[in-house]
């Protein structure tokens, strides 16, 4: 009996992956570009177990257990991993052994939080570790069939997906940009405004969106190259003014596109859009970005802000969106509590600018998930037995 233990990271998009030329394969229609988030806060942790003595294929999620021969998107991940497996030699455990896989997310599954994104990419780097095979760009090719987003979890850091040209999907394979180490001072805010289950889940919401929206192959074409190519150089040159004016633009256009979709699909809900107006008065009343949104298929924001602005952000943030709870439970994640939040009130100029913010009603915000740039998946324990 063989079983490996690892964990994954969640990964948020700056330019979005929004449709597919070819639904089975899971081959998109343009570039994304993601940053990889710590795992300390957001991860998936799964245990693989080989066994000659199992009967049959088995999967537990979040202590349920869920149909595995019925879910096409597990088996093509295996049946890949097997091929990877015979392709490199690797002899280390017979193919034939059943597998039984318990994985867990430490946050809310399919609530638009990337829960699949971390979630594929564990099953895949755990496949991968029991079956002794490399992690490199061709293991992100699986990933990238079991949810495209996956591919992206599999680097640390900034990560690209190539959409890649040919019809075999051998070079549409996510590559890291850049490490983690090479902006570490990058954070993430999440304001969690919903997490239930989500109404249009975003495969269906992008394969209506590619049958429907006359806005999408515009998007693909002519928007997103450019795009991806600008950011990139933001992220070498550290601008994250440009940075934020990018992703920002890019999730208004996602968001568009899911409204030019027919029936709509609306993700963002009426706190979502005052976020947005938040982070523009924000930025207006500063005098330059200083935080960035985005959002993916749900309510929920994702803001980016370096760490020597985070205080500024919080303060602002308690201010327009009052909250009666300030437990652990409300501000999650890194603490806040050795980031100098107090000195900000005691800033005059910042303190009057802060007044001209608009109030929400109490309580609007969920709870509050603070984290960072982190790195890829990794092996926490290997046994045999
Ligand atoms: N840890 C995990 N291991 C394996 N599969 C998982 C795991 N977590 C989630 N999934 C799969 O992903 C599905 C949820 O994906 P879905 O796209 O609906 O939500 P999400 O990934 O949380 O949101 P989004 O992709 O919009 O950010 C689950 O129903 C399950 O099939
Ligand atoms: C809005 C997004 O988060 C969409 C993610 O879509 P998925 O990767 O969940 O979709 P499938 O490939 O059908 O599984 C944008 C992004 O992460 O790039």
């Amino acid at each position: 009996m063989f079983s490996v233990t690892c964990v994954a990271p969640v990964n948020i998009a700056l330019i979005k992956y929004w449709g597919k030329r070819n639904e089975d394969l899971i081959l998109p229609i343009n570039d994304s570009v993601s940053m990889t988030l710590r795992t300390d806060e957001l991860c998936a942790e799964t245990t693989i177990t080989a066994s000659e003595s199992f009967y049959s294929n088995k999967m537990w999620l979040n202590g349920e257990e869920v149909p595995f021969e019925e879910n096409t998107r597990i088996l093509r991940c295996l049946n890949e991993v097997h091929r990877l497996a015979i392709c490199a030699g690797s002899q280390k455990i017979p193919l034939s052994w059943k597998i039984h896989v318990k994985s867990f997310n430490n946050f809310p599954t399919a609530a638009g939080l990337a829960s699949s994104a971390a979630g594929y990419a564990c099953l895949v780097y755990s496949l991968a570790c029991l079956y002794g095979i490399p992690v490199n760009d061709q293991l992100t090719t699986v990933a990238r069939q079991g949810s495209g987003s996956a591919c992206r979890s599999l680097y640390g850091g900034f990560v690209q997906w190539h959409r890649g040209n040919l019809d075999s999907g051998c070079d549409s394979v996510a590559k890291q940009v850049v490490s983690s180490k090479f902006w570490p001072n990058m954070h993430l805010i999440i304001l969690v405004v919903n997490d239930q289950r989500k109404n249009t889940g975003s495969t269906l919401g992008m394969q209506r969106s590619v049958q429907t929206s006359q806005l999408i192959q515009h998007r693909a074409d002519k928007v997103v190259p450019e795009r991806v190519n600008q950011l990139k150089t933001a992220i070498h040159k550290h601008d994250f003014d440009t940075f934020a004016k990018i992703t920002m633009k890019d999730s208004n256009q996602f968001h568009a596109i899911a409204m030019d979709t027919y029936p709509p699909c609306v993700y963002m809900n009426e706190t979502s859009h005052s976020i947005v107006s938040f982070v523009h008065d924000f930025n207006e009343l500063m005098g330059s970005s200083l935080i960035a949104y985005t959002f993916d298929a749900g309510p929920n924001a994702c803001l980016y802000v370096l760490e020597e602005n985070i205080p500024k952000l919080i303060y602002a943030i308690n201010k327009a969106f009052p909250n009666d709870e300030e437990s652990a439970d409300y501000l999650r994640g890194i603490p806040l509590s050795n980031l100098d939040i107090q000195s900000k009130t005691k800033d005059n100029i910042f303190r009057e600018k802060m007044e001209l913010l608009k109030i929400q009603q109490k309580n609007t915000l969920k709870y509050i998930i603070h984290t960072k740039v982190g790195e890829g998946p990794r092996l926490l324990r290997a046994n045999a037995r």
